[in-house]
């Protein structure tokens, strides 16, 4: 009796551990199953727009314009016209600045749109990208590089694009010159979605010289940190008139369109090739509504020489920690410029597409020094604005 007692207590006992152990095995798992789970959700989410600790001191601050939205159609229809985000898009500012023309036929005229276009259908298929393209909201840029055309915003913009801080819209929404009535909520739904701390930046080269542009930036935000590429006014020129002859072969020689009269010597300053070199005249503009300390200029030249110094000075001007670093880039001898080791979104080598980085045609030496000596004095005043000497002259 005594033994059957024990054997069954035994057995009892069994059971009990038995049993607890298959609970914790089960708790395990669940808790393993929670754990892959939760991992699982915050990368899909939140590694493509991964925010570091650093804030921006700017976020949340902007504030509602007066835009207003015209045409819903064109509203509707736009988004689904952009470039995807991510990845690189080597866009090119237009060549005709007066046409004014809608944002989607910007897109379709440009260049590099079918590039864009097909680089899109891939990615946005994939089940992931759309899970990640649902985090964070879409907000007004807090931050916005100007200019100048043909001064290397492309390549400021495609490194920046590297620091996980900061995201961008690929193509250049046009919002303050050409694209102003389509109102505030329509430049928004432009940009890329953000996570706390993260900056929304867009280019458009042509803001620069647009009359109307620093009172629109600022009725949008007086926050908005505003970022200027430039480049000697002369190598601008051409760069410039390099650019309108790829696509219309047929124009007259540059050094024709320099002058309104060759023989007088008269420059033709009306022609924006030119205009736009004269930054002194552009910037008192800016100064009316921005203090210094709210615009940078990142030297065109150095961007090229030494791409990771120039960006390190517009990371702290950001107030962004300083991540891109000479490690992101490799001078590629081929291209001729630096390029990045890898870009964003992509573990691949980049540099920016053939139209970046042009060859320039000859152009008759005593035109050059007549447009040196034409632009030394508006050079030396820029230089005295911004403190710094930019060692075109
Ligand atoms: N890393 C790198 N790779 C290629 N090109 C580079 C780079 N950094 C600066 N640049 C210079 O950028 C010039 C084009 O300037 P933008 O991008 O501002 O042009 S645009 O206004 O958007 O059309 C372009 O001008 P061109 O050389 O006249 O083609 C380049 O000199």
């Amino acid at each position: 009796g005594s033994r059957l007692m024990e054997n069954s207590l035994l057995c009892s006992r069994l059971y009990v551990i038995s049993i607890s152990s298959v609970k914790k095995k089960l708790i395990l798992l669940l808790i393993m199953l929670l754990l892959w789970a939760y991992t699982l959700y915050s990368c899909m989410g939140y590694c493509a727009t991964m925010p570091s600790p650093i804030m921006d001191s700017n976020r949340d601050k902007e504030s509602q314009g007066t835009g207003r939205r015209t045409d819903a159609s064109e509203v509707e229809i736009l988004p689904r016209l952009l470039p995807r985000p991510q990845g690189w898009e080597d866009l090119e500012t237009d060549y005709e600045e007066s046409s004014p023309r809608t944002y989607s036929r910007d897109l379709l005229n440009n260049e590099d749109w079918d590039d864009a276009k097909s680089e899109q259908s891939a990615a946005d298929l994939s089940a992931l990208s759309s899970f990640s393209n649902g985090s964070g909201s879409k907000k007004l840029p807090q931050a916005i590089i100007i200019g100048v055309k043909k001064g290397g915003t492309r390549a400021l913009l495609e490194f920046l694009r590297v620091h996980p801080d900061i995201r961008a819209v690929g193509a250049e929404p046009h919002f303050f010159d050409r694209n102003y009535n389509n109102g505030l909520d329509w430049y928004r739904d432009l940009m890329p979605k953000t996570l706390e701390g993260q900056i929304t930046m867009e280019k458009t080269p042509s803001y620069f010289v647009t009359r109307e542009a620093p009172a629109r930036i600022y009725a949008m935000s007086r926050d908005t940190k505003v970022i200027v590429v430039v480049r000697d006014p002369v190598t601008r020129a051409i760069s410039d008139y390099t650019q309108t002859l790829s696509k219309k072969p047929d124009i007259p020689s540059f050094e024709s369109l320099t002058f309104k009269n060759r023989t007088t010597g008269l420059i033709d300053t009306s022609w924006s090739a030119i205009q736009i070199g004269i930054y002194a005249k552009h910037l008192e503009n800016w100064l009316q509504y921005f203090p210094m300390g709210q615009i940078l200029f990142v030297s065109g030249e150095r961007l090229i020489s030494d791409p990771a110094g120039e960006l390190g000075k517009v990371q702290d001007f950001l107030g962004l920690k300083r991540i891109i670093t000479d490690k992101h880039f490799y001078f590629n001898q081929t291209k001729g410029f630096p390029c990045l080791k890898k870009a964003e979104g992509s573990s691949k080598p980049h540099c920016l597409g053939k139209t970046k980085g042009r060859t320039h045609p000859n152009i008759d030496r005593e035109v050059v020094q007549r447009l040196r000596d034409f632009y030394r004095p508006f050079n030396m005043k820029f230089y005295q604005m911004t403190g710094h000497n930019f060692g075109w002259d």
